[in-house]
């Protein structure tokens, strides 16, 4: 790939590569924007089929970071790290540790949470070299696993969702198809199930789906079912990219609304969805639950006024939607929007000149 050019096309500031003979490390630190603050996002473990689709993983959640937090008003930048390995086989203790040592190596330009593949005892690794960490156990006065944070987000921005396409926000009755339910997906059916939904689910981890039937009476289907099952939602929380040319058609789902980050292919996709009428939320807001209760920790960590900050994500989908049918644009559009007006009038606030900002971390 060109990488210079990518960079220069989606105004990328920084990457880093990190590399540790010693621990196997291999990470990208892809640092998107910090026009708002430090670049906050997680670090995602997973085995990529080459070091290129790494780059670009790295490159495309660390954009969407940018617009995560600038949306839900967080002061800060996107940023995003991948570790290429499998999770299950390929960890060591000290491959965490060279990796916190990169990240102070930046002295604050980025700070990291878990994601796909990576724990709390991971982040407690990381911590053991570098401040520049959220996410990592509770005794250290941190706000532990992001998940249930998200999880929650997720539930209330279905809501909001729903009530957008069927006139009501309850989900008594509703059947909702879930593509992966690991730890996002878990939290976010406990919710749906004692809310009255019927669930449909599938996973390419058996131990996960068998845990959703037995917990909440889901009903288990195979991985390339879900797309087309008979449901009112469907709720992608696995990887990205699931909506695409292939699963469009598809889809009965009348909304789109689940946690896993970049779900379009391509823009398109979104334009698609506008096209057929059917309500999608946002990736980036519908999914910033777990991000908005990490960053909590920049001001010492109070899970009640992060959780009241979670809870806005149903007003901030209810006003992408309104403005979606106002501009008659794609919601995926009228999030953006609403991200970059955000992140350019802050830019104006901040072309002042101070010493030394505030808040960072040191109030844990
Ligand atoms: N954990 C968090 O707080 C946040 C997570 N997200 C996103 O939400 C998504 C889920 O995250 P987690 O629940 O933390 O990850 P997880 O790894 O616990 O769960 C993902 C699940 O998807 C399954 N899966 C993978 N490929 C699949 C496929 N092709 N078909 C069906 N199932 C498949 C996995 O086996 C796993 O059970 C990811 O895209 C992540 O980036 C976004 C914001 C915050
Ligand atoms: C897991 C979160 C705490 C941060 C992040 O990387 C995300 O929201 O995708």
């Amino acid at each position: 790939m060109e990488l210079f050019k990518y960079l220069e096309e989606f105004d990328y500031e920084q990457v880093v590569f990190c590399q540790d003979k010693n621990s196997g490390l291999k990470a990208i630190i892809a640092i998107h924007d910090t026009t708002l603050g430090p670049a906050l996002g997680g670090t995602r473990m997973w085995t990529y089929d080459s070091e290129e689709d790494a780059v670009i993983d790295a490159l495309r959640l660390a954009k969407g970071m940018t617009y995560k937090n600038a949306a839900a008003g967080l002061n800060l930048g996107g940023g995003k790290t991948v570790i290429i390995g499998d999770p299950k086989t390929d960890k060591n203790p000290e491959m965490f540790r060279a990796f916190g040592r990169y990240i102070q190596g930046l002295a604050g330009r980025y700070i990291t949470a878990e994601d796909v593949g990576t724990t709390v005892g991971d982040m407690d690794l990381i911590y053991m070299e570098t401040d520049f960490v959220t996410g990592i156990s509770p005794e250290f006065g941190s706000s532990g696993n992001p998940s249930p944070a998200t999880a929650y987000g997720c539930y209330l921005g279905m809501k909001a969702a729903a009530k957008e396409a069927f006139g009501t926000d309850s989900m008594e009755g509703k059947t909702v198809a879930v593509q992966g339910v690991g730890n996002v997906a878990y939290g976010m059916c406990k919710h749906l199930h004692e809310e009255g939904a019927k669930l449909i689910v599938t996973d390419i981890n058996e131990e996960s789906v068998e845990r959703a039937v037995n917990d909440f009476g889901a009903q288990a289907v195979g991985i390339d079912e879900i797309y087309s099952v008979d449901c009112d939602i469907y709720a992608p929380c696995a990887l990205g990219a699931t909506i695409n040319d292939d699963t469009i058609p598809q889809l009965k789902a009348k909304v789109i609304a689940g946690s896993a980050n970049n779900q379009l292919a391509e823009d398109r996709h979104g334009e698609k969805l506008h096209e057929l009428g059917i309500v999608y939320a946002p990736d980036y807001v519908i999914n910033s639950g777990g991000v908005i209760n990490v960053a909590d920790e920049l001001n010492g960590y109070n899970k009640e006024r992060a959780y009241k900050q979670v809870e806005t994500i149903y007003d901030s989908l209810t006003k992408i939607f309104a403005i979606s049918k106002r501009d008659d644009i794609p919601t995926h559009k009228a999030a953006d929007r609403m991200a970059e007006e955000r992140i350019q009038s802050v830019s104006q606030t901040r072309s002042t000149f101070l010493q030394k900002e505030h808040n960072i971390l040191s109030r844990r």
